[in-house]
């Protein structure tokens, strides 16, 4: 079932924060879940310490684990907020009460109140709750676990050593150490991952995989700094599909991003590991070409327009032959990057007016 994308009427006077999004909300999710596990380890870990010291209480540290457990697929991603809102309450209440009876009971030399620390992470990076809110908790929380600590003697019947209680107090101490490493270090995996993904997202075109205009602008004004100081050659191709409008009408837009795909493959095929191929603009291919001379780029788009014309896309049932008209320009000295683009531009128009299906040189001489 599709998890709706409205908020539920009983979450309206929620406030919204603007760091909302679905990442957080999912990543939240499997934040709980984590929450769950790490339960699942510290309430049997009580109730062996409890046990070995005598106490009853390991079996309510045991019941405690088995009613927090069936929360885990309750709390998954593909639950709908319906669901998962009410699971998560019922989850830290549970963690709540737990908390708060065991601190009574065993006071506060049991160090249980400490476990309240290991419940920050999970407020912090909650999705649907307000930055005011989010701080209000925090610090009813630190409120909580101070009063705990100066007020709780625990009750004359829990009949606990003093070592036994420092055992206790160490374990929980532990516990909240790992807890709050685990569920922070997981959140820094989380976002390096998105950062990666979004630093592909936003230097690689989506379809063809080659760079993007805004990546290849970068490469290409480092490039036209390097090859003036050590005083190398610099060209650019800019190669154009000739009449790709008309694949598009008459094949479909499916088609028309197939060989798009197509001719990137042939144009990275050609050129070399040090060059770089980028989708300049819809039909539009951008390619550096370092250390080579007018001459010798004249040649690479000589060849990527043969290559293109000898290979017709095989796709959809239908062998579609292409071609491509392409403008060749050298970097001059004193010239700025987009003055070199521009002069590969002209060249390539140069072509598309005479014949299409060429390359056409800009003579720096010229212009
Ligand atoms: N399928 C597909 N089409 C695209 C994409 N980006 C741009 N186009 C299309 O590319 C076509 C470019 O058409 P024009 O600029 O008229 O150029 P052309 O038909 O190649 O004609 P000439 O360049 O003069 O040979 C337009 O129909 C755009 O919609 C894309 O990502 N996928």
């Amino acid at each position: 079932m599709m998890e709706s994308t409205r908020m539920p009427s009983f979450l309206s006077g929620v406030e919204r924060d603007p760091l909302d999004t679905d990442f957080i909300r999912m990543n939240f999710r499997s934040f709980v879940q984590r929450g769950i596990l790490i339960i699942m380890v510290v309430n049997p870990l009580h109730a062996l310490v409890l046990w070995l010291n005598h106490s009853a209480w390991w079996q309510l540290s045991l019941m405690a684990m088995f009613i927090q457990l069936p929360f885990y697929p309750l709390c998954g991603q593909q639950r709908s907020f319906a669901v998962f809102l009410p699971s998560v309450l019922a989850l830290f209440s549970m963690v709540a009460v737990y908390i708060w009876l065991f601190s009574e009971h065993f006071g506060s030399s049991a160090g249980f109140h400490y476990l309240i620390m290991s419940l920050i992470p999970l407020v912090i990076f909650a999705g649907r709750i307000g930055l005011r809110l989010k701080v209000l908790i925090c610090l009813l929380m630190a409120i909580g676990m101070f009063m705990a600590e100066l007020k709780l003697p625990g009750t004359t019947t829990n009949s606990m050593s003093t070592e036994a209680l420092e055992q206790l107090r160490i374990l929980n101490l532990l516990i909240c150490f790992i807890s709050i490493s685990m569920l922070t270090f997981t959140h820094f995996v989380t976002v390096s991952r998105i950062q990666s993904k979004l630093q592909y997202l936003a230097a690689y075109d989506p379809l063809t995989q080659l760079v993007n205009r805004r990546r290849m602008g970068q490469l290409a004004e480092q490039e036209v700094l390097q090859s003036r100081r050590q005083q190398y050659p610099l060209s650019v191709i800019l190669a154009d599909v000739d009449n790709f409008k008309m694949i598009n009408d008459r094949h479909g837009h499916p088609v028309g991003d197939v060989a798009l795909q197509h001719v990137s493959e042939l144009i990275s095929a050609i050129a070399r590991d040090t060059d770089s191929c980028c989708r300049w603009g819809g039909e539009e291919f951008l390619v550096l070409l370092p250390h080579t001379n007018l001459q010798g780029a004249i040649q690479v788009a000589e060849r990527i327009r043969q290559q293109v014309a000898a290979t017709p896309l095989n796709a959809h049932d239908l062998e579609l032959e292409m071609q491509l008209t392409l403008g060749v320009a050298m970097l001059m000295p004193n010239e700025k990057l987009a003055e070199l683009i521009k002069r590969a531009d002209t060249a390539l128009y140069e072509g598309k007016r005479a014949s299409r299906n060429c390359v056409v040189k800009s003579d720096p001489q010229s212009s």
